[in-house]
């Protein structure tokens, strides 16, 4: 109900902006979880510390605010072009905002960016909990009480039958308006309201004074030891009473505050070793400024605060205190050895970080370019300590900021440094990212030899920590650790398990389908952006075909694992420092944020999935039930007893589906719909295809192996937009590559995008969209054959392929049957890799229904 809530706000709100709205209203509960987490105990200056829910409830405003301003700015910019629909609440407020202000004469608008901002907030928070929490207590009062069901039923049967209701049948329901208001009579969403007296009023014959609440309690106890309890005790009684007294009446505050305090006596007050105790509440003007003393040690002060509240002051004076105390000198002593012990570590570890810094930012990276350097390797020599790095940037920036021509020419925008080091140097040439030499291997020849790895000699780049809590999988692990796990993950994506989770893939696609349905039906035609549209899709099939029902949990990782790639992808293109993720950086704490919710919630799911499991009541179709089954199958057959995928390494693999297998596909889906708007004769054969085989009935898995067109475009756009436009290795010890010797520690890179649009490879026409070069498959499709690298190749070859282009083409073959589309004139074409290659500005298609 809260997912269905949040939804109902986000497209009202929003119209065709959901996707964003969706995750603004996931992160707005958490909001309220934080809020209410934190209400017990306020102390003033509190929301400045750099606590952890203080830092996550400022993150979180922050990115709402950011999607916010995004939506508006877009909005803002559509309506001035005059193509925005203004049938959501945004458009409205934003129409009627623009009226007011025309009609009040001023130039400006009434409402700022920020107070929109503000509103907008505030539906999500208003609108959302209160509406999932009534239809929640209505599903339970109905269970209660199956003859309000029953009667509720015939009643919404009569009005509406089977047919969607409407806002005129919706008037018509009397059983239903009195069972909602009966339960809103019984569970109000709010349960209390609270007012705070201003100036003096009476009440029922009472005289409030102008009074706050309570704002807190804070007791402040230094060096306090048993002994002392009881005298503790006694005061926070005392205080207790106070309390429950200064809530009457702000009036008689002090004489009763005298009363509470009166039977604590002088010494026994003395006899405690507490340092301070200190009260603060909200009180009235009456006790501005005037202190009241308790004998020798205890005082109350109100001091005035902004004329109308004051504070209220409860304090004991800081005297010596009774215990016995060490020699000052020894103290001394004793704090200056802590001291000096201390400075002492610090300077080794200082000492130990700079070494390392050195080491890896001039030491090995001069040894390294040397070796290189002197068998004739081309290439730029090694600056420090950022080597090409600034150079990338800067010319990424550069490509990035011209809009380029609608053709598929892309390598130049996608990697403009590694552009240039071809044309000047050759296809193997050497350059610098940071302190590790990085050599370009733009051959296919070995690049297959590479990616083969036959003596073992190379490995994955290894990344640091932060990274690694993105998907520490299969992807990741070496040696032993990965034959183990592709041998155990491998079964679950066999083509007949497939079959197993299609029902999964077909939803998804039907509710693709049924979204881009509604948004056509209201305008004819509609322009929307679908790479947003395809990142929900793939999000939703990884999260149905990993977690059969537990599929909400899975659309809240999906959106934290998208944010995770966006974050680090940013810090993987700067200067790595060792220990830097140990810093408590913005980026670091939001990282580890993610990455400990997603752990969470993922522990959740398997832990449920194993009770269910060891209950015989698990349907176990779907990838992580497979997964487990096959884990249990491969540790009996090696004849242990622990499983040899532990719950973490579960875990991590569950990651790695979402990061290995959302963008990637989404990517592909979203480059055919480009390409399919830029070549209609090919959307039409494929059509025609699709609806040869299919019809108009829901693709199944035999039909989707008999497209062959389809095929052949998905291919040709994995081949002119591979999703993964590089692969890395580093050498790992020295070996031998197209007669060049490479020591240990050397990074290779596979620069897929530039074999694919190689002409020496593929011919002339290599940047053109010629799905036909594959007619005869794969091996036949370029000179130097194979050429085509976009699941990788060997023994790490992608284990999801298959999976990807079954859902591809499941997704692809439903939007044909219903839909044709063509590139909208607010399409800029921007290529740009960010983990996959992605649309920089979207992709905005407009959709005509067939
Ligand atoms: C169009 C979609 C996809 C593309 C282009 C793609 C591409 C790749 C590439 C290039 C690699 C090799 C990486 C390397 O050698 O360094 C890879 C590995 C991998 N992919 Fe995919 N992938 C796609 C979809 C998926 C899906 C849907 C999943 C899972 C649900 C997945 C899971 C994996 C895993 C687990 C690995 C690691 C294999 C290993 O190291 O043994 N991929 N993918």
């Amino acid at each position: 109900m809260q997912d269905l809530t949040g939804d109902a706000i986000s497209r009202a709100a929003f119209g065709s902006n959901l996707s964003e709205g969706r995750r603004i209203f996931r992160i707005q509960s958490e909001q309220v979880q934080i809020a209410n987490q934190m209400t017990n105990l306020y102390i003033p200056g509190y929301t400045y510390l750099p606590t952890k829910p203080n830092r996550r409830i400022k993150a979180n405003a922050r990115e709402v605010e950011g999607l916010l301003k995004g939506i508006i700015t877009k909005k803002e910019r559509a309506m001035k072009n005059g193509h925005a629909d203004g049938g959501d609440l945004l458009g409205l407020l934003m129409q009627s905002n623009i009226k007011e202000s025309k009609d009040s004469g001023s130039s400006k608008t009434i409402m700022t960016m920020d107070d929109i901002i503000g509103e907008l907030k505030v539906f999500y928070f208003a609108g959302a909990e209160t509406t999932s929490v009534l239809l929640t207590w209505t599903m339970i009062v109905l269970s209660m009480h199956p003859e309000w069901q029953d009667r509720a039923r015939d009643e919404v049967l009569r009005v509406f039958g089977k047919k969607q209701p409407d806002i005129d049948g919706t008037n018509h329901l009397k059983v239903v308006t009195m069972v909602l208001y009966e339960v809103l009579r019984l569970y109000p969403p709010i349960t209390l309201l609270d007012r705070q007296t201003y100036k003096e009023i009476e009440l029922g014959g009472v005289s409030l004074a102008p009074m706050g609440e309570i704002s807190y309690v804070l007791l402040f106890l230094r060096e306090a030891d048993q002994t002392m309890d009881e005298e503790v005790e006694q005061l926070r009684q005392a205080l207790q009473a106070l309390m429950a007294m200064v809530t009457e009446s702000a009036a008689r505050i002090r004489n009763l505050a005298v009363e509470a305090f009166s039977p604590l006596t002088l010494p026994e007050i003395q006899s405690m070793n507490l340092a301070l105790l200190n009260i603060e509440e909200v009180a009235t003007e009456e006790m501005d400024s005037e202190r009241v003393h308790f004998g020798r040690r205890l005082s109350i002060t109100a001091p005035r605060r902004r004329g109308r509240i004051s504070h209220f002051l409860l304090q004991l004076s800081t005297d010596p205190p009774s215990k016995p105390s060490l020699p000052a000198a020894m103290a001394i002593g004793a704090m200056l050895q802590q001291w000096s012990l201390l400075c002492f570590l610090g300077a080794l570890v200082a000492l130990w970080w700079a070494w390392r810094v050195l080491e890896s930012t001039w030491i090995v990276p001069r040894r390294l370019g040397r070796a290189l350097q002197s068998q004739g390797l081309p290439g730029t020599a090694y600056r420090f300590p950022f080597g090409d790095l600034k150079e990338f940037s800067r010319l990424a920036a550069a490509a990035r900021a011209k809009p380029m021509p609608l053709s598929h020419d892309i390598t130049p925008r996608v990697n403009r440094l590694c552009y240039n080091t071809i044309k000047e140097h050759g296809k193997i040439a050497v350059i610098w990212l940071g302190p590790t030499p990085r050599v370009i291997v733009n051959d296919p020849k070995l690049v297959r030899e590479i990616l083969a790895n036959k003596f073992g000699h190379l490995q994955k780049r290894k990344h640091n920590g932060l990274v690694r809590r993105l998907s520490n999988g299969l992807v990741s692990h070496e040696g032993e650790k990965w034959a183990a796990h592709r041998k155990i993950i491998n079964p679950a994506f066999h083509l007949e398990k497939l079959k197993k989770m299609l029902p999964a893939f077909a939803a998804c696609a039907n509710d693709l389908i049924t979204r881009w349905v509604g948004y056509v039906e209201s305008d004819g035609a509609k322009e929307i952006d679908v790479w947003p549209e395809f990142q929900n899709l793939t999000g939703d099939v990884i999260s149905r075909s990993a977690f059969g029902s537990s599929f909400s949990e899975g659309r809240r990782i999906f959106q934290l694992q998208s944010e995770q790639v966006q974050t680090i992808v940013k810090m993987m293109n700067t200067l790595y420092l060792p220990g830097f993720r140990f810093l408590p950086t913005q980026l670091n704490r939001k990282i580890k944020a993610n990455a400990r919710e997603v752990e969470a919630l993922l522990r959740g799911i398997v832990s449920k999935r194993e009770r269910a499991m060891k209950e015989g009541r698990a349907n176990n179709d779907d990838l992580l039930g497979l997964l487990m089954e096959s884990n249990i199958a491969e540790t009996k057959q090696a004849g242990t007893s622990k499983l040899i995928i532990t719950m973490e390494d579960i875990i991590g693999e569950l990651k790695l589906f979402y990061f290995a297998g959302m963008d990637t596909t989404a990517v592909l889906l979203t480059w055919t719909m480009v390409v399919l708007s830029l070549h209609p004769e090919w959307q039409d054969s494929a059509r025609e295809e699709v609806l040869r085989v299919f019809g108009k009935n829901q693709p199944d898995l035999d039909g989707i192996h008999q497209l062959k067109i389809v095929t052949m475009i998905l291919y040709e756009v994995l081949r002119l937009y591979p999703p993964v436009v590089q692969l890395d290795r580093q050498t790992y010890k020295e070996m031998e590559l197209g007669g060049v010797t490479y020591p240990p520690g050397v990074i290779l890179s596979l620069p897929i995008v530039f074999i694919h649009h190689d002409k020496d490879v593929w011919g002339e026409d290599a940047d053109e969209f010629r799905p036909e070069r594959f007619a005869d498959g794969i091996s036949r499709a370029s000179k130097d054959s194979p050429a085509f690298f976009p699941f990788g190749w060997g023994p790490r070859i992608c284990v999801g392929q298959n999976f990807a282009l079954v859902e591809a083409k499941m997704a692809l073959s439903s939007i044909l049957q219903h839909f044709s589309f063509r590139l909208s004139p607010s399409y800029t074409h921007a290529p740009f890799p960010v983990s996959t290659l992605q649309p920089e500005h979207g992709a905005q298609i407009v959709l005509n229904k067939l």
